[in-house]
């Protein structure tokens, strides 16, 4: 819990970094919940596989989060897909480094500046593998839509409609992952 802690100073500094890139100056408490209000922290573990080439580790999907925070240990195994190259990239680790990435929530707050990025991991037959990932998440109580002040600066008509948070968690939820469909829930 104390990593939980020590994070949040990285994860409110980043957050007014991908803000300022949308032209959102303002951050008061309300749009800091909004955004941020509620964090959690995973710990996954996966063994050696026997045959990882006949295993998914975990299915392409993107986070739900506003955005993600990820440690990983130097096994490696993380896929980022690049829809320009329909291709997938090995993102390595790096010792000291941390992986963000954009979750369909701030894919929404943005009416879609910012994608969310579509990732894997691929099971490995030579070592467990632990990784550790704050998902910086909207509150389950609150409606999340593109921010009024997005919509102002680029003069976009709105793409996704307002949807509470925990009806959006839950469809995700629901079903397996299928890659970057979740977002098509709140596509208006
Ligand atoms: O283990 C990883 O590197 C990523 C895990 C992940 O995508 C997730 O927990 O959402
Ligand atoms: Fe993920």
């Amino acid at each position: 819990m104390e990593y939980m802690t020590q994070s949040e100073k990285v994860t409110n500094q980043l957050l007014r970094v991908l803000m300022k890139g949308l032209n959102v100056t303002e951050i008061d408490g309300d749009k800091e919940k909004l955004l941020s209000g509620s964090r959690r922290v995973n710990l996954n573990y996966y063994p050696k596989c026997p045959s990882p080439e006949l295993t998914v580790g975990v299915g392409r999907h993107s986070d739900v989060s506003t955005f993600t925070v990820l440690l990983q240990d130097d096994i490696g195994g993380l896929y980022v897909r690049v829809e320009a190259k329909d291709s997938w990239v090995h993102v390595p680790p790096v010792k000291g480094s941390l992986v963000i990435n954009i979750g369909d929530a701030l894919q929404i707050f943005s009416n879609g500046r910012y994608r969310s990025i579509e990732h894997r991991v691929a099971a490995n037959g030579v070592s467990d593998r632990i990784s550790v990932p704050i998902f910086v998440n909207p509150r389950p109580t609150d409606i999340i839509s593109p921010l009024p002040e997005v919509l102002a600066t680029t003069g976009d008509e709105p793409i996704y409609k307002p949807v509470l948070y925990s009806d959006y968690v839950k469809h995700f939820f629901r079903k397996a992952h299928d890659g970057k469909l979740t977002i098509d829930f709140a596509k208006k």
